[in-house]
Formats: C-alpha cells, sequence, structure tokens
C-alpha cells in the first residue's frame, strides 16, 4: 500500500492537474469486446485503482454479450438481436444472469481487489437499485427498459469507498418474474445520468466509431448519428453505444466518449490528456 501510495505522491507531484478530477464520478462501460486477454484486464484493473486512488469516484457497468452468446451456443439455445439488443427468451434469461452476474462480474471485481482496491459487485437486483419493464414483450422478451434508478445505493457505497461494479441485469417490479437483461450501454448511460457523472467513457473494441471508409471520427452530434444509422454505418452494436452517449450527454453528462479498449491504458489516456482518444458525442 505504501508503494501504491508513493507512486500516487510522485503523479500528483509531476502532474497537479490530475487533482481537479478529485470528487467527479466517472462511469466507465466495460464491453465485453473489450476485456480480452487476461494482461488488458490488468491493465484495466490498474488504470480503475489509480483513478480512485487520485480521488476520481469510478462506477464501472460491464458487459459480457460474447460471453452470452458462447454460453448459449454451447447449451444449444438460440439467440438474436434485434437494433443491437439481444431477444431473451426466459430460458435465455437465466444463462444472461448467470454470465453477467456470476461469471463476468466476480471476474472484474476481483481483478480490481488484486490490485489492492475494496471493489464490490452488484447487479440492478440488489437493494432495487435498477428497477426495469420490458421492452416489447412480444418482440424482445425478457429484454428490459429502465424505468427507476436507486442513485443512493452507490453513492453509499462510493462514499464507503467502494468500487462499484454493476451487472445490467434489473429488477422487474412484478414479484415472481425473473427480472431484465438491460443493454449494459444503456444501462451505463442511464447509471451515468442517475450519478450525475462528469463523464461516461465506452470501452469497446473499434478505435471509435468509423465512417463508410472505416476512418476514426473524432467527434459526433446527433444529426450526423442519425444520418451514419440510416446508412446503415452505424450498425449493431454500435446502436445502443451512440444512443446511449447521447441519453448521457443530453441528461447532463458533460462528456461522453467511445474508445479502444484494446489499447493499454485508454482510459487514462482519454481522461488525462487534453486532446482525449476516440470519437466524442456532443449535442
Ligand atoms: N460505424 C461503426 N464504427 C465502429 N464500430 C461499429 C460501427 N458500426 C457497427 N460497429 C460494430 O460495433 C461493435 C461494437 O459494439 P459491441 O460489439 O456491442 O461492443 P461492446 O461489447 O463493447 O458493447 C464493433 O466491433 C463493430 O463491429
Ligand atoms: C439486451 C441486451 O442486448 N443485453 C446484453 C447485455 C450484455 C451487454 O450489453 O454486453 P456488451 O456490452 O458486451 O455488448 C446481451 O444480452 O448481450
Amino acid at each position: 500500500m505504501q508503494k501504491k501510495m508513493q507512486v500516487v505522491q510522485t503523479l500528483l507531484d509531476t502532474l497537479p492537474f490530475i487533482k481537479k478530477f478529485a470528487g467527479q464520478t466517472i462511469v466507465i462501460k466495460y464491453g465485453g469486446a473489450a476485456q480480452t486477454s487476461p494482461a488488458l484486464k490488468e491493465k484495466f484493473a490498474q488504470d480503475i485503482v489509480l483513478m480512485h486512488l487520485v480521488g476520481i469516484r469510478p462506477v464501472i457497468v460491464h458487459g459480457g454479450g460474447p460471453k452470452i452468446t458462447q454460453l448459449l451456443a454451447d447449451l444449444g439455445i438460440e439467440t438474436a438481436f434485434v437494433e443491437g439488443q439481444r431477444v431473451t427468451t426466459k430460458e435465455a434469461m437465466r444463462i444472461v444472469e448467470m454470465v453477467l452476474s456470476g461469471e463476468v462480474n466476480k471476474e472484474i471485481v476481483s481483478s480490481l481487489n488484486d490490485q489492492g482496491s475494496k471493489a464490490i459487485g452488484i447487479s440492478g437486483k440488489d437493494a432495487h437499485f435498477i428497477q426495469a419493464r420490458a421492452k416489447d414483450r412480444s418482440k424482445w422478451g425478457y429484454t428490459g427498459v429502465i424505468e427507476e434508478i436507486h442513485a443512493e445505493v452507490v453513492q453509499n457505497l462510493m462514499n464507503e469507498d467502494f468500487i462499484p461494479v454493476i451487472a445490467p441485469i434489473a429488477a422487474s417490479k412484478d414479484p415472481g418474474e425473473p427480472g431484465f437483461n438491460i443493454n449494459a450501454d444503456l444501462a451505463a448511460s442511464k447509471v451515468a445520468v442517475a450519478l450525475k457523472a462528469s463523464k461516461v467513457v465506452f470501452l469497446t473494441d473499434t478505435p471509435g466509431v468509423l465512417d463508410s471508409e472505416g476512418k476514426l471520427i473524432g467527434t459526433l452530434g446527433t444529426e450526423k448519428i442519425n444520418l451514419l444509422k440510416n446508412e446503415g454505418v452505424i450498425s449493431g452494436g454500435m446502436v445502443p453505444k451512440v444512443d446511449a452517449c447521447l441519453e448521457a450527454i443530453n441528461g447532463g453528462v458533460q462528456k461522453a466518449h467511445i474508445i479502444d479498449g484494446r489499447i493499454e491504458h485508454s482510459i487514462l489516456l482519454e481522461i488525462f490528456t487534453s486532446e482525449g482518444i476516440g470519437t466524442q458525442i456532443v449535442h
């Protein structure tokens, strides 16, 4: 711990501007696509712990789509996506919750705790943190839309110095229901708004939003997003991501960025450099 504090002290001495971030809540959406090699996962955990040590209040909302798809395939359960969101049958819902709350959430928590932090994993079901309703039961099954977020659950954890790690599973208001599968991008934006975060950063497996020629778009606004969606340039998993960014900034979050989680320390580069990296979404 002492060694860690020395590193932090050096950092604070050499980069005093980091102090301006102290006290800010930053939501990091850790996409399944960015959760690749053990080395990258370890670097990610180190970055989050460093942010926490310098006084930032990081909150992680994670995905795990590829792992869900793999386990469903292994079990011979069919799965489909409509507009970038999984159609969740009752059978699939069991697997989604097992993978997100059981496997991925605990893996991230352990990885952060291995770096000396006090990370705590919850899903939206814990303490009624996230409540949802069906998006359209006949079309998407148990895929949900968030109705309420009880921000105090996570705020209390942060006040006690925990790093919250959130699996995007929501509770239903109707007793006996299995809960809802929430797209992790849309969960991250709602959580960022509810926590009055200054920033939400989406870590994924592309440098950011790419144009029709595959070139990175540095800044992107509502009009251009609609155009690119209509042209099919923004498709699949990128659709909920840009929608989530717009929802976040329209809800008062100052900045929303989509960055490449496959680059080592990308989250630090994004937060601590003036240029930033990836795509910034603006109004
Ligand atoms: N215009 C675009 N620019 C970049 N990626 C895009 C674009 N349109 C669709 N995509 C797809 O979106 C994917 C990222 O979304 P997704 O696979 O859901 O990641 P995550 O697990 O991080 O949420 C990219 O790997 C890419 O295949
Ligand atoms: C409704 C819906 O699409 N839920 C997602 C939840 C996980 C997720 O969003 O994971 P990524 O961030 O890795 O894509 C799913 O079932 O895949």
